[in-house]
């Protein structure tokens, strides 16, 4: 349904977008994950159409849309991080205001209505200003106007940073919602475990590169990141964090507090049983292990050393 191939996008002489291609297929929820000036943000308002690549290109359905940006614009609802209301108008006014702009008028604009404030979860609240909602409920009546339309892919810009858990709740709600209706999303998140939760397949992106991409299983795989194992001590880890690090099967070690830690290892034929063993031997003074399933938090840390959220 759409694809980029080697987008570019240069500030002056700073690249943010540098080379970047991904797909995405009819009716797919796909994330593009990220920490913050990654490079989302320019990457999916180029292919909202909102400003042109350097070079590269993006194909809808077959078009060249930078040559073309009409091709798609009918069928594509960008949700941008910015809330864009009148606050002095119910949210039921505001989608009939957007609603007018896209020729929606009469009985069409009223089902639509009533459809879309289904699919974002705000049916009771609808008649109610603007100024009386909360930040999550605004962020999902601007969903909803990214609806209007009935857009065949919807883009949203980290719709959940800064709100409730109950409206992130509903807004990831709204995306699998999307997703049986057929509707193909392409969701920009720096929460791994958003993007973990919705999405079928992932790009990670950094640096204006994707660094890696695959279904959450694939990127696991590849990346061969063990699970880790959280580790209590009766002594301060200061005392036994050097030797631990020395151990050959270690990869990375962090220090949660002043007697935790987490450990992992490359799994170079070690076993979390060799690595009980060995701190046994060294007199560690362990208290108490808890194996830690990896994460896409963890496979971005293996690629870059930094967290998401660093
Ligand atoms: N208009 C601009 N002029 C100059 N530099 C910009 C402009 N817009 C973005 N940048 C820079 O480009 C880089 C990528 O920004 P972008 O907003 O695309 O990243 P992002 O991954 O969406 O991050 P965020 O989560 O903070 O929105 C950042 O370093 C940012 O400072």
């Amino acid at each position: 349904m759409l694809e980029v191939k080697t987008l570019k996008k240069k500030y002056g002489e700073f690249t943010a977008v540098d080379g970047i291609s991904l797909h995405i297929n009819k009716g797919e929820v796909v994330g593009l994950l990220g920490p913050n000036g990654a490079g989302k943000s320019t990457t999916i308002s180029m292919i909202a159409t909102l400003f042109k690549p350097n070079s590269g290109e993006i194909l809808f359905e077959g078009e060249n849309i930078v040559k073309n940006p009409k091709v798609i614009q009918p069928f594509i609802g960008y949700v941008p991080q910015e809330i864009a209301l009148y606050e002095t108008l119910s949210g039921y006014e505001n989608l009939k205001y957007f609603g007018a702009l896209y020729g929606l008028s009469g009985k069409a604009i009223k089902e639509q209505i009533q459809r879309i404030s289904k699919i974002i979860g705000i049916e009771d609240r609808l008649k109610d200003r603007v100024s009386t909602y909360s930040g999550g409920m605004k962020r999902r009546i601007n969903i909803g106007v990214g609806l209007l339309h009935n857009p065949k892919l919807v883009i949203m810009d980290e719709p959940t940073v800064g709100i409730d858990p109950q409206s992130r709740n509903h807004i990831l709600e709204t995306v699998n919602k999307l997703k049986s209706e057929g509707i193909s999303v392409l969701y920009t998140s720096h929460y791994m475990e958003e993007v973990e939760a919705i999405c079928e397949r992932i790009y990670i992106m950094d640096h204006g590169k994707i660094i890696a991409d695959g279904t959450q299983e694939a990127l696991l795989e590849q990346s061969k990141i063990q699970s880790g194992m959280k580790l209590k001590f009766e002594k301060p880890v200061a005392q036994i964090v050097d030797q631990i690090k020395a151990m050959a099967w270690v990869t990375q070690v962090q220090i949660l507090d002043e007697y935790e830690m987490i450990i992992r290892s490359s799994g170079n034929g070690s076993s979390h049983k060799d690595i009980l063993n060995a701190l046994m031997a060294m007199n560690s003074g362990l208290i108490s292990f808890d194996i830690q399933k990896p994460d896409l938090e963890q496979v971005f840390l293996h690629m870059t050393g930094r967290g998401l959220r660093d």
